[in-house]
């Protein structure tokens, strides 16, 4: 039954290749491509960003919020592992994890932020060692005593003190990863610093905050092994008035820096959108990262759908020749769904928006355009939409021994049963 199964899956995607080919689409080509760019998935998505420095440690402060309280999340990093192990499982290709500096192995013992090592993550290393993919990083900057009224912007010297050595911390960690998994760690620097209401002086704390980046990264580390990021925020819960860290001043840090620069898609406002960022912002920094969220309202960080901006994206990053240059990341926390069911959903989708990308007719779209043929090019765009992707989709499921079509979700449903109801 499977197998015959297996023969409709071959059969449709004959037929599709044979339509793309029809528009000089290579649908192998397209295949070959996809399985080449990884998607970062973020631990924090397994645990509603609680982290395990202590026992049932929750997120605090930050402005940011997972609300939901689906039962079942991973309590430590074995759960964790096991539950990014079955995530995994279910979506085809091989990816990287986005580690945030509270996810450590730290042995029953409190260690403090700026005392991590990269031993604290020795098992988190082992584990994508065997299984052959890349780690990415991102010092924690909330959820922390020192935390509570801003970080790398404080006015007090002490605790600004005390984050920096976090961030250079951090940095030695993300080089330790990109030294043993032979792929360059992207350690994101995110700050939630920040005021509810209008302050007076805007001009300060963002040249403290400089002046601490700088102080971070002043110690120059290969770019075999480590790639900084910077990540800006409109607005965050208590912060709506101010953030020190706004768009224009990451962009302008990375650019003087050559830092990548950290678009996340629900960091603007709420109707604006990252895609034409990229070719922008990639004519003045080296390369970018990518943390592809959903913005619903006030809230930046649903599960990523198979929207229009997703598409936009992969569009860009596949038009532009950019797979090289620009790091895709994911960014949201659900916790009133499935946590296992939110991150395949989430990656699944960004995948597929990649699939559709690639194989979009885009050599008759760009002779359209280039003629001048404005209207064949809208035409082209919409017939793109129509054509069998979804053929092309379930072959490279199949192919990478992954489950075709909904049938993970029967995958999820068991291991909910078996283990996350057990929790
Ligand atoms: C947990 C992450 O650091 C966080 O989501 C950050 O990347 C962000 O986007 C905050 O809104
Ligand atoms: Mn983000």
């Amino acid at each position: 039954m499977r197998a015959h199964h297996a023969e409709q899956i071959d059969a449709r995607y004959a037929l599709a290749k044979e339509q793309y080919a029809a528009l000089s689409v290579d649908t192998d080509a397209a295949l070959a491509a996809l399985r080449a760019i990884p998607v970062s998935l973020h631990c924090w998505q397994g645990d509603d960003v609680g982290g395990f420095e202590r026992p049932a440690a929750t997120l605090s402060g930050g402005g940011i919020q997972a609300t939901g309280n689906y039962p079942g999340k991973a309590r430590n990093a074995d759960e964790l592992r096991a539950d990014l192990d079955m995530a995994l499982s279910l979506i085809p290709g091989t990816h990287r994890l986005n580690l945030h500096a509270i996810y450590g192995d730290f042995g029953g013992k409190f260690v403090d932020r700026n005392a991590i090592q990269p031993e604290h993550f020795a098992r988190w290393i082992d584990w994508a060692k065997a299984k052959g993919m890349g780690m990415d990083f991102n010092p924690t900057y909330f959820s922390h005593p020192k935390a509570e009224d801003g970080t790398l912007s404080h006015p007090d010297p002490a605790i600004r003190q005390f984050w920096i050595e976090h961030g250079i911390a951090c940095r030695k960690i993300g080089e330790a990863f990109g030294k043993a998994l032979g792929t360059p760690c992207v350690t994101n620097i995110w700050i939630p610093d920040g005021s509810k209401d209008i302050p007076v002086d805007r001009k300060a704390p963002r040249e403290r905050l400089l002046a601490a980046l700088d102080a971070i990264l002043a110690e120059k580390i290969d770019r075999r092994y480590l790639l900084d990021a910077v990540e800006s925020k409109l607005f965050g819960i208590g912060s709506e008035s101010y953030v020190v860290g706004s768009h224009e001043f990451y962009m302008g840090y990375a650019v003087s820096r050559q830092l990548l620069l950290c678009l996340d898609a629900g960091h603007f406002h709420p109707t604006e959108v990252i895609f034409d960022k990229l070719s922008s912002v990639l004519a003045f920094v080296p390369e970018v990262l990518l943390h592809v969220s959903r913005g619903v309202r006030w809230d930046s960080d649903h599960v990523v759908t198979l929207t229009d901006e997703l598409q936009a994206i992969a569009q860009e990053i596949i038009r532009g020749g950019y797979q090289q240059r620009v790091h895709i990341g994911l960014d949201f926390f659900d916790a009133s769904i499935n946590r296992l069911a939110a991150w395949v959903i989430g990656t699944r989708n960004m995948i597929k928006a990649l699939l559709l990308a690639l194989l979009e007719p885009i050599q008759t779209l760009r002779v359209s355009e280039q003629n001048g043929d404005f209207t064949a090019r809208l035409a082209w765009l919409e017939e793109a939409k129509t054509l069998p992707v979804g053929a092309v989709w379930d072959y490279y499921c199949q192919q990478q021994n992954t489950p075709v079509g909904a049938a993970w979700l029967d995958a999820v449903k068991t291991y909910e049963r078996d283990v996350l109801s057990k929790r």
